[in-house]
């Protein structure tokens, strides 16, 4: 294993599972930490881990235990993904696991580089955005666990860490890989936001930080990383052959953010809402839900997905974390049941909420696909299983859809 990256969850790491397969390496996603070593010829191994919304103290653990591992497979960089909105509060999780990662590796600095321009994400002077918002005006200011009211990623991180915060502006990652090495020379501060507007000021960043052991963004940092292995003759170049997967697909939906809510209003296919009054009353449990399921013709789509005031209104009557839990409970007992009754294909929209399914379906690693949509990949989770993890935030309105067909198809 030549690059182990760890994912602060499961969407995200099939996420950045997608973009080092198309950018050539070898990757497999497991599912937290595993307890045997890697089978061979995995050239990029991505530990995924639920720790985006955990206590920090308790993210930390788990990462440190996952970089462990992968440093025991042989690894020669470490990049830690979050998310491409940089989703985390003022206590973390982001900076105090890149401090702990860096602590571990000896780096004496560390970028940091959410942008996915592909997914509208991109960052400028030091700021985030999502297409031609601020973060802190595209609707990330309503997210249920991780409300990102502040765009400035200097500003945001500076919270989170004890070491000081610098900037590597567009005008040097303009200049290429030479000029941001220069930027990162002048710089006394050991995290760096870095911009990054476009796909090439990724594959520049990325050049830029061979031989850094530690390197942290979205998905699309990992573009650039593949390269310095490649070049020194390193990568396989071997493909694995895709199989898809036909009967029964379902789609589970607890993303309340705007693209998910966008497709769930677009599904043509029967629709289960669940009330967060009637589920915290067990007055729907994931019984219904699979007996509901089980007996629709086309696509059956289950979800929680609300509009930020029935969120807000939901977390004060029974508050966030003991909703969040029993959403999360319901989406991974239905899961379990929905398998067991022989459903084939899962769509599941929102990261939370695909953690709480994988976490219930266990399945040791998942095999990466082809692309459903950018940030989307399909994936294998068993001889007679595949899924589709979707970010909140990513696909068009008519992704549920698409991703039953695509993960139906052969490569
Ligand atoms: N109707 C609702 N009211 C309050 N909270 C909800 C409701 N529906 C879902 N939730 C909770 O909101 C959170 C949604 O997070 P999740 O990560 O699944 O989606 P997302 O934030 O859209 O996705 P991503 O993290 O990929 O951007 C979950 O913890 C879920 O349990
Ligand atoms: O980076 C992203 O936006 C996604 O991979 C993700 O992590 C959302 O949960």
């Amino acid at each position: 294993m030549l690059l182990g990256c760890i994912g602060d969850d499961f969407t995200g790491s099939s996420d950045l599972g997608n973009t080092l397969t198309k950018a050539g390496m070898r990757s497999v996603q497991y599912v937290g930490v595993p307890d045997r070593p890697a089978e061979a010829g995995v050239e990029a191994g991505i530990v995924a881990l639920k720790s985006r919304s955990l206590p920090v103290a308790e993210a930390v653990r788990q990462s440190l235990a996952a970089l462990d591992w992968l440093m025991a497979q042989g690894c020669e960089q470490i990049l830690f993904k979050y998310c491409s909105t940089f989703d985390s509060t003022p206590e973390g999780n982001i900076g105090p696991v890149a401090e702990a990662l860096a602590d571990r590796l000896g780096a004496e600095q560390v970028i940091f580089c959410p942008a996915f321009p592909a997914a509208g994400r991109t960052v400028y002077q030091g700021h985030l955005f999502v297409g031609d918002r601020l973060l802190s005006e595209s609707g990330m200011e309503n997210h249920p666990l991780t409300p990102m009211t502040d765009p400035d990623l200097r500003r945001w991180l500076a919270r989170q860490v004890q070491g000081e915060v610098g900037h590597v502006a567009a005008a040097q990652v303009f200049g290429g890989p030479q000029a941001i090495r220069a930027a990162f020379a002048a710089s006394g501060a050991r995290h760096l936001i870095c911009d990054a507007i476009r796909d090439e000021d990724l594959l520049a960043l990325g050049r830029a930080a061979q031989g850094h052991p530690l390197v942290t963004g979205g998905s699309g940092i990992a573009m650039g990383l593949p390269e310095a292995f490649r070049s020194a003759g390193r990568l396989s170049g071997a493909a694995g052959g895709w199989r898809g997967q036909k009967g029964r697909a379902v789609v589970l939906s607890g993303s309340c953010s705007n693209a998910t809510r966008g497709q769930v209003a677009a599904h043509a296919g029967p629709s289960l809402p669940v009330r967060i009054e009637a589920l915290m009353a067990d007055e729907i449990t994931s019984r219904c839900a699979t007996e509901w399921s089980l007996a629709q013709e086309g696509l059956p789509l289950v979800y929680s997905s609300a509009e930020p005031e029935a969120v807000r209104a939901a977390q004060e009557r029974f508050g966030r974390e003991a909703v969040a839990e029993k959403v999360e409970g319901f989406f991974a007992e239905s899961a379990r049941a929905l398998v067991a009754h022989g459903v084939t294909r899962l769509i599941t929209a929102g990261g939370e909420t695909s953690g709480a399914v994988v976490e219930a379906l266990a399945p040791a690693a998942l095999e990466i696909g082809p692309e459903i949509a950018p940030g989307v990949p399909c994936l294998r989770a068993g001889p007679d299983l595949v899924l589709a993890l979707k970010s909140g935030n990513f696909g068009g309105p008519d992704f549920f859809a698409e991703a039953e067909a695509m993960l139906g198809r052969d490569a």
